[in-house]
């Protein structure tokens, strides 16, 4: 059921049982978008994140292998471990084994990995300013503010810390607010080094799914939506905070255990 929260921004929480119940949910919600906005503007410009995602996205590469104009999209990551693409820790490898390969017909030009160097820094350098040409060159639209790229739909999911992407509650980095992207070389979740898209960014995306399964997520999830999580109000948990920052809609996809404390 959609809740209009007090800042009058959409917010809907779709409370499912099992996680194969979310991955038949997220593959309708998506395939919906990937419809409306290849319809509105002849192209999706999706953001995939790392961990469970792909395997919940396996659903929409499966059943809706053939619904989906999957050459009207274009691929990116809100965040990126810093290691070689073929590499076992890294989400484009990840999303590659476990979605690319099944899909088939997004086209390679389409899909924007990370360039590797062994610099996190140079590394999310090469990553904003790639974003930024795409922007010039009108490829990617911008949000209302004119600053920073508008993605169509980002894919999200958060960590038992409440994290989002690698937007840490107790690294610098989630307060960073004047670069696309940035690096973090501590990361609590391992692999350490990583580049992540900013706050500000990625609260401007049109739409954001919250993807979200296993219990022990129903703490940050509680916190965010309102639940009985049985602690005081600490500072908004970065999942939280972007619930109360995003610009678009945000729609949470939860298991039944994600959602044991709401
Ligand atoms: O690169 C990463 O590690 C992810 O982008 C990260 O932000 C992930 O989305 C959350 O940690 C949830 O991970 P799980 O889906 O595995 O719980």
């Amino acid at each position: 059921m959609a809740q209009l929260i007090k800042n009058k921004k959409k917010r809907e929480v779709i409370k499912l049982v099992t996680e194969e119940q979310v991955a038949v949910a997220l593959a309708q919600y998506t395939a919906d978008l990937s419809e409306k906005y290849i319809k509105e503007k002849g192209c999706f410009n999706v953001v995939l994140s790392g961990g469970t995602l792909i395997h919940t996205m396996r659903v929409l590469a499966e059943v809706y292998k053939n619904a989906v104009d999957w050459s009207k999209w274009r691929v990116f990551w809100v965040d990126e471990r810093v290691v070689p693409l073929d590499d076992c820790d890294s989400n484009y490898n990840l999303a590659n084994e476990g979605f690319f390969k099944k899909v088939k017909k997004i086209p390679k030009q389409n899909i924007y990995p990370i360039h590797y160097s062994c610099s996190a820094h140079e590394v999310a350098c090469d990553y904003e300013s790639r974003l930024k040409t795409l922007v010039q060159n009108k490829v990617l639209p911008t949000s209302a503010c004119g600053c920073f790229p508008k993605f169509d739909l980002m894919l999200l999911g958060i960590g038992p810390d409440g994290h989002i992407a690698s937007l840490f509650p107790n690294r610098p980095q989630r307060y960073e607010k004047k670069h696309w992207v940035t690096s973090i070389l501590d990361s609590p979740k391992p692999p350490p080094e990583r580049i992540t898209m900013t706050f500000p960014l990625i609260k401007c995306a049109s739409n954001i799914a919250m993807v979200v399964t296993g219990k022990e997520l129903a703490d940050p999830v509680a916190k965010t939506l309102g639940g009985n999580c049985g602690c005081a109000p600490p500072p908004p948990i970065p999942c939280s905070e972007l619930q109360m920052e995003a610009e678009g809609e945000v729609t949470w996809i939860l298991d039944k255990g994600a959602a044991s404390k709401l």
